[in-house]
């Protein structure tokens, strides 16, 4: 459990923190989004200490890591392991020799460094390029590197500050798999900051909104991307749960609603979880001979639960239509009927 209180973190006059309460559950993925400049990387680096907060209380298992002074502050750390978007190897260290370095660090004997780090570079799938220098490999094979020396001190925590960034979406997938992988297998909470959506919907279980300094909005990923509050939260999920009708869809739309003899409305249909499962829109032509003409729409998947959003051309007797919409929420779909 990872437990922030009251964070405010000043840097001479620049207010980049201003209180935050957060609680991240032991083996979650908690991501932390937010456009440039929110906050995301100072609050990310505040929960390992690498940045000391101005005021506030940072809690780790029960413990507060504020209060801790060296060297039992050296060692709560090593319960926290970090990666970074440029992943900061050390280009005289050989794969295996970054790897290396946390344990050699820690005081752990040669035998010992040696086992561990074969077994790391074994979970990363880099047994074969223990000897390369970082020069002399990929961006997605030095975050495996980066991935592996993180774990290295078997945290409890990850803290992963872009990891994915300066990566191409195949490479991205791979390592986000991997991150997942970790999660699952040592029950590690990852904590991680993106500024993109893709890898929130791909490995989040849960995500916080940061806007100036403060989180606006927090919940599960679902809900956050499929009913967003705040216009910051609309706009970052814009890209991967697009909000607003193209220009091109609601011309369309007029035309089609003009000149039409019957009455109609446009629905905007999200969903999210089992009820997409459900054939909803034949349901609603069998039951209210409701006339259905899609306009607009996606289904996508995060983490295998499928959640869209649809627009629907709905024509048919007023009291028909406002039933109709009554069965939809009845079954968990959130409808707005739209004016174009
Ligand atoms: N070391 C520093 N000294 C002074 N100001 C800083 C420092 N680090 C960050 N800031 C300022 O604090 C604010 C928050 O920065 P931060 O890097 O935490 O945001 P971010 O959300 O991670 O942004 P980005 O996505 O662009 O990396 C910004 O106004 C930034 O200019």
């Amino acid at each position: 459990m990872v437990e922030l209180q009251g964070i405010v973190q000043h840097y001479g006059g620049v207010q980049a923190l201003r209180g935050i309460d957060l609680a991240i559950r032991p083996g979650e993925v908690y991501g932390v989004i937010g456009r440039s400049g929110a906050g995301k990387s100072s609050l990310v680096r505040t929960i390992n200490l690498l940045n000391r907060p101005t005021a506030g209380r940072v809690l780790v298992d029960g413990q507060d890591l504020t209060a801790l002074r060296e060297p039992r502050l050296r060692e709560a750390r090593r319960s926290i392991g970090m990666v970074f978007q440029h992943f900061n190897l050390l280009s005289s260290r050989t794969v295996h020799g970054n790897v290396a370095l946390p344990l050699e660090l820690a005081g752990i004997a040669p035998l010992e460094v040696k086992r561990r780090v074969g077994e790391l570079l074994d979970l990363v799938g880099l047994a074969p390029l223990r000897d390369r220098y970082p020069a002399q490999i990929s961006g997605g094979q030095k975050q495996r590197v980066g991935i592996a020396r993180a774990l290295a001190n078997r945290p409890r925590v990850l803290l992963s500050d872009e990891a994915t960034s300066a990566l191409d979406p195949e490479t991205t997938r791979s390592i986000l798999a991997l991150l997942r992988q970790v999660n699952r297998d040592f029950g590690l909470t990852v904590v991680l900051i993106t500024h993109q959506m893709q890898v929130i919907k791909q490995v989040a279980d849960r995500v916080a909104v940061l806007d100036a300094g403060r989180v606006v909005e927090e919940g599960g990923v679902i809900q956050v991307f499929t009913h967003p509050r705040e216009a910051v939260t609309r706009s970052l999920v814009e890209d991967v749960v697009p909000q607003a009708l193209p220009e091109s869809v609601v011309a369309r739309i007029r035309a089609l609603m003009s000149g039409a003899a019957t009455p109609g409305q446009l629905l905007r249909l999200a969903f999210a979880g089992e009820g997409s499962d459900q054939p909803l829109l034949s349901e609603l032509v069998r039951r209210y001979g409701l006339d259905l003409n899609i306009v607009h729409g996606q289904v996508d998947e995060i983490q295998g639960r499928p959640f869209g959003s649809l627009a629907v051309l709905a024509r048919g007797a007023r009291e028909s239509l406002a039933a109709a919409v009554d069965h939809l929420r009845l079954a968990g779909v959130r409808v707005e009927v739209a004016h174009v």
